[in-house]
């Protein structure tokens, strides 16, 4: 299979400078604290009314001096003590709901509503992403005075970097405040793997739901045989799936992708007082010897190399620039026979009828899927493979609906990291987590 030169697998969500690269990688998130602002105003307690009235005036000039911060979605809500020295720092000028629609958030770029902007500020995942892609066509529109873009979230599929770069606007994800729920996450879809956690579940519930939904409608003879069966499947159940489990430990965790997700999925499941896996990766940019050696970890330069070791695959890379999915046909036939498969990154990534292909022909033994090609709609054929409907091996794929990220602390970080990113940029500070300096002139 093609190595990554040409296949367009981009770096792992980037390290900052600011993160330590070595040392325990069970690291908490690295959000440098505030340098007090520059900006903020303070007035003194006690003035004569003339002096009042010529501090307010100083105060009204230095407030409209202030850059504006086009802030898209929802309010900051974790992080009142850091959005008070971010809206006493700038002005903060929020498009509502109706505004923010692709068609009229345009038409308000085109007649300058929100003035000369520095920076476009999206704490909230849920909320802000309503007028689409962040194309050539959006961005063409953005004053020439805006600097930076920090926006909640990992992945910036939804963002031209690239183009943003060109603009000389500096684009910041929030990938180090998703990074520990989405390792978690990860462990318990790699166990799901070993564990066949789908098959436990539907069968400890589904033939329940079948007969108590038949009891209501039926003959007390036919809900009886809809109990049996019920039965049946819990006993059958405990019985047979022992012997195509498995404990993850000593077992090859081959990781494609290795930034801050892929190094805590690896502290998680590779410490031999956890789960005892070993670690093996690819990724583009090889990780430094330390870094290497405090995870245990193998590089395999090849995809190939890798997926050929692997007991478990787990995808944790970025979706590719292009939009193309890495895990193929081609890459699937690469894996080990019956092998595990975990995706956490984004369903762009994956060829989920070739997936669904490998796990019929049990080239593929399990899988646990996050994200999906076509969000919110998931693969039909996966979904009867989850639910036990297809095939004679009951429940081999565990889905769910893009979850991985999802806890309240995430988005307690994604506010903070975001707010730092804009009050970092816009005070002559370096960016805490860039994405794309690369395509910033002079940038590398
Ligand atoms: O998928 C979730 C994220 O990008 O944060």
């Amino acid at each position: 299979m093609a190595e990554p030169t040409n296949t367009p697998m981009p770096a792992s969500t980037p390290v900052p400078a600011s993160t330590p690269r070595s040392g325990s990688p069970a690291r908490p998130i690295p959000i440098p604290s505030l340098t007090p602002s520059a900006t903020s105003l303070t007035l003194p307690l006690r003035q004569s009314s003339k002096t009042a009235a010529a501090a307010a005036a100083a105060a009204a000039a230095a407030i409209s001096r202030r850059p504006i911060v086009l802030h898209i979605g929802d309010p900051v809500k974790y992080n009142p003590h850091t959005y008070a020295e971010f809206s006493s720092a700038f002005e903060v000028v929020r498009p509502s709901a109706a505004e923010r629609e692709r068609g009229a958030f345009m038409r308000a770029l085109r007649e300058q509503r929100w003035g000369d902007f520095s920076a476009i500020f999206r704490p909230f995942w849920g909320s802000g992403g309503e007028m689409g892609r962040w194309d050539a066509e959006l961005v063409g529109l953005l004053p020439e005075s805006v600097r930076v873009f920090a926006s909640a979230g990992a992945g910036f599929d939804w963002a031209d970097t690239k183009v943003l770069g060109e603009r000389g606007i500096i684009y910041c994800n929030s990938g180090l405040a998703a990074a520990e729920a989405v390792a978690d996450f990860a462990v318990a879809m790699v166990i799901s793997t070993f564990r066949h956690l789908p098959w436990c579940m539907n069968a400890a519930t589904l033939p329940f739901l079948l007969s108590s939904s038949s009891s209501s409608s039926s003959a007390p003879a036919e809900s009886e045989i809809a109990a049996a069966a019920a039965r049946r499947a819990f006993q059958s159940c405990h019985a047979l799936a022992t012997a195509a489990s498995h404990n993850p430990r000593g077992h090859v965790l081959g990781l494609i992708g290795f930034g801050n997700v892929g190094q805590q999925i690896a502290a998680k499941l590779g410490h031999p007082a956890t789960f005892g896996m070993r670690i093996a990766y690819h990724d583009v940019v090889r990780k430094s010897a330390s870094v290497e050696a405090a995870l245990g970890a193998t590089f395999h330069p090849t995809l190939d190399g890798l997926l050929g070791v692997a007991d478990c695959v787990v995808l944790c890379t970025p979706a590719s620039p292009d939009g193309r999915p890495i895990v193929t046909a081609e890459a699937l036939g690469a894996m080990r026979r019956g092998a595990r498969f975990v995706n956490i990154a984004r369903g762009s990534l994956v060829d989920e009828e070739a997936l669904a292909d490998a796990l019929e022909a049990g080239q593929v033994g399990a899988a646990a899927l996050d994200v999906h090609a076509e969000e919110p709609a998931v693969n039909r054929r996966l979904v009867g493979m989850a639910l036990g409907l297809e095939g004679d091996r009951p429940g081999t794929v565990m889905l769910t609906c893009h979850n991985a990220g999802g806890t309240v602390e995430t988005h307690v970080g994604f506010e903070e990291l975001s707010m730092r990113n804009v009050l970092a940029v816009l005070q002559g500070r370096e960016a805490v987590t860039p994405v794309n300096l690369q395509f910033l002139v002079g940038g590398s």
